[in-house]
């Protein structure tokens, strides 16, 4: 159970973030939701209330990838709920024609986010310690060719919870750092890869990443949700990545030594 614990998640108005919000109701926590989109953000927390009690949750507007936003809603948050002891960097896009704004909030925002965490958390500065989970995707960890710089990101997002967990890990913070890294997930997003207006000059790939798709089945938000619990609550988890795939999840075995193939300079 994690009563008594409070959780944060990105981007929890709809898709993976709502459903995580969701687990973690039904798990004890409270959970303050934010999110860019206001609209779908308050009708969720109207549901919820009216599901788990007016006391549970509250949202919060803010876009990850503004460092003042973001900075002031985290800040609003520990006002409220006074502690947070799980934070999900969920908030995500998929878009190859506004590549920066990808990077910012996919990347950046991620980072962003952890640092916030880990400085409210550690235990040198009086935190309780905590759980910190990153969402990435299969595209961290195998090319999304259609998505050069959505790939990046998520490449981006694995490497640094690798690096990020073992800093904790080596400084006593008390804080747990994982990824989750999902397959094909049947949300608004995945809807990105048709779109001309968000797949620019790689539109022609859309038939690649269709045939992506009937490889790897898509998968419901509620499988995933499993994986983030267990990589909330699984003390042994840090530094994991967890792939989340139609046949089942399991955390990914990462080379200790990089194998090469010899060739001659
Ligand atoms: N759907 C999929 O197939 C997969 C998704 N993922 C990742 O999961 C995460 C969630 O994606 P989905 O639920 O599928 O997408 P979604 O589009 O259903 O939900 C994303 C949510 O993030 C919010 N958001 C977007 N930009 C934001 C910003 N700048 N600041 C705050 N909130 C913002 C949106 O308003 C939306 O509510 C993303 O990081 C995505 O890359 C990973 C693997 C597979
Ligand atoms: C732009 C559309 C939104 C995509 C949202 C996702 O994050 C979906 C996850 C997609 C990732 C696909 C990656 C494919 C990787 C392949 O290169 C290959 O390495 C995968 C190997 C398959 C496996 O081991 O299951």
């Amino acid at each position: 159970m994690l009563k008594g614990k409070v959780a944060v998640v990105s981007g929890s108005a709809q898709g993976l973030g709502k459903s995580f919000t969701h687990i973690l109701l039904e798990n004890g926590a409270q959970v303050a939701m934010l999110d860019v989109s206001e609209a779908l953000g308050q009708e969720l927390q109207v549901q919820l209330n009216q599901q788990y009690g007016s006391d549970r949750t509250q949202f919060y507007k803010a876009d990850v990838s503004s460092d003042q936003q973001f900075t002031d809603v985290f800040q609003k948050i520990l006002s409220k709920f006074g502690r947070i002891d799980i934070f999900c960097n969920n908030a995500g896009i998929a878009d190859e024609e506004n590549w920066e704004k990808t990077v910012s909030i996919n990347l950046s925002g991620v980072v962003r986010g952890t640092y916030l965490a880990l400085d409210h958390m550690k235990k040198q500065n009086g935190g309780n310690g905590g759980v910190i989970i990153n969402v990435a995707s299969l595209a961290g960890l195998g090319p999304l060719p259609s998505a050069p710089i959505y790939t990046a990101t998520k490449y981006g997002v694995v490497g640094f919870t690798r690096a990020v967990s073992m800093a904790s890990q080596v400084s006593g913070y008390g804080v747990r750092i994982n990824a989750l890294c999902p397959s094909f997930v049947r949300t608004a997003l995945i809807d990105s890869f048709n779109q001309k207006e968000k797949t620019g000059q790689f539109h022609s790939l859309a038939s690649l990443t269709r045939s992506l798709m009937d490889k790897s089945p898509m998968i419901e938000v509620e499988q995933v949700a499993k994986a983030f619990l267990f990589l909330v609550k699984d003390e042994s988890m840090n530094g994991a990545a967890v792939l989340v795939r139609n046949e089942g999840a399991g955390y990914v075995k990462f080379p200790t030594d990089v194998e090469t193939t010899p060739i001659s300079l």
